[in-house]
């Protein structure tokens, strides 16, 4: 197995860079020889169906997988936040952000990505006593302390309500535009993939079989015409159908 997983990627080349990578389970190729580059300060997302193997990218990307064939280099300063936020119960919201940094940082560490994120105002609170958006800022800021070159996101909007998801995506967007950092999105929502995204990925076979520039100007408004196109092309491409702009 050539596994090359922490190689970090430095100066100017791509915060993600993929060569002949697969991954097999239980004599199933889900990943197949799968090529991706995702430049510095890039937002990707990923769209596809159900058990195509997007996860099980991601999780390759993140290092929590290693037993695959091919080449994978990523930054170093890589962060991941999944759809269900994994905070630690048994400790306040404030020191959950904390987990994973090296050495012993203050609190005031925690409670500036707190405030980047908006919740401030429940650093003290225990994990069980969340909204789900709020558990998902939590996750988010954990993930955002590390200061990630690459941000690593597995559907974390899935499990919040339509409302609580929009301000999510917004503040994403806002975090991305801030930070610089290059963003890696699984996703099922095409919609949300094309509010997000500079580049959105269709995997397919084991693949990323379709590629498509989203170009739009940001804000992105879900009322212009070119972004109802994007969504009916993305929806024709996931095999959804035709889908007429409105
Ligand atoms: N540890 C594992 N052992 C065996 N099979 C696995 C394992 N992890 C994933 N798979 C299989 O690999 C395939 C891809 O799974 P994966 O979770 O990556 O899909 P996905 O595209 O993220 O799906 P979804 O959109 O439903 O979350 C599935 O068929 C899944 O059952």
């Amino acid at each position: 197995m050539a596994t090359d997983l922490h190689r970090p990627v430095t100066g100017t080349s791509a915060a993600v860079r993929v060569e002949g990578l697969s991954r097999t389970f239980d004599g199933r190729r889900i990943i197949d020889d799968l090529e991706l580059t995702v430049q510095p300060g890039e937002f990707v997302a990923l769209l596809g169906r159900s058990g195509c193997g997007k996860s099980t990218l991601l999780k390759i990307l993140a290092g929590l997988d290693r037993e695959i064939d091919g080449t994978v280099l990523v930054p170093r300063r890589r962060a991941t936040a999944f759809q269900a936020p994994r905070l630690l119960p048994w400790k306040k919201v404030w020191r959950n952000v904390l987990l994973g940094l090296p050495g012993r940082p203050g609190r005031e560490v925690a409670e500036q990505v707190l405030a980047e994120v908006g919740l401030s105002h429940r650093a003290d609170a225990w994990p069980k006593t969340l909204s789900g958006g709020e558990a998902q800022r939590g996750s988010l800021a954990r993930a955002l302390v590390r200061e990630p070159d690459l941000l690593l996101l597995d559907e974390p909007f899935g499990a919040l309500d339509a409302l609580t998801r929009l301000k999510a995506q917004h503040l994403v967007g806002e975090v991305w535009q801030r930070r610089g950092c290059a963003v890696l999105l699984v996703t099922h929502d095409v919609e949300e993939a094309v509010l997000l995204a500079d580049r959105v990925l269709v995997m397919e076979d084991g693949v990323i079989a379709h590629e498509v520039n989203v170009g739009l100007d940001r804000p992105r408004s879900l009322t212009d015409p070119r972004f109802a196109a994007l969504r009916g092309e993305l929806l024709n491409r996931l095999g959804v159908g035709p889908v007429h702009a409105a």
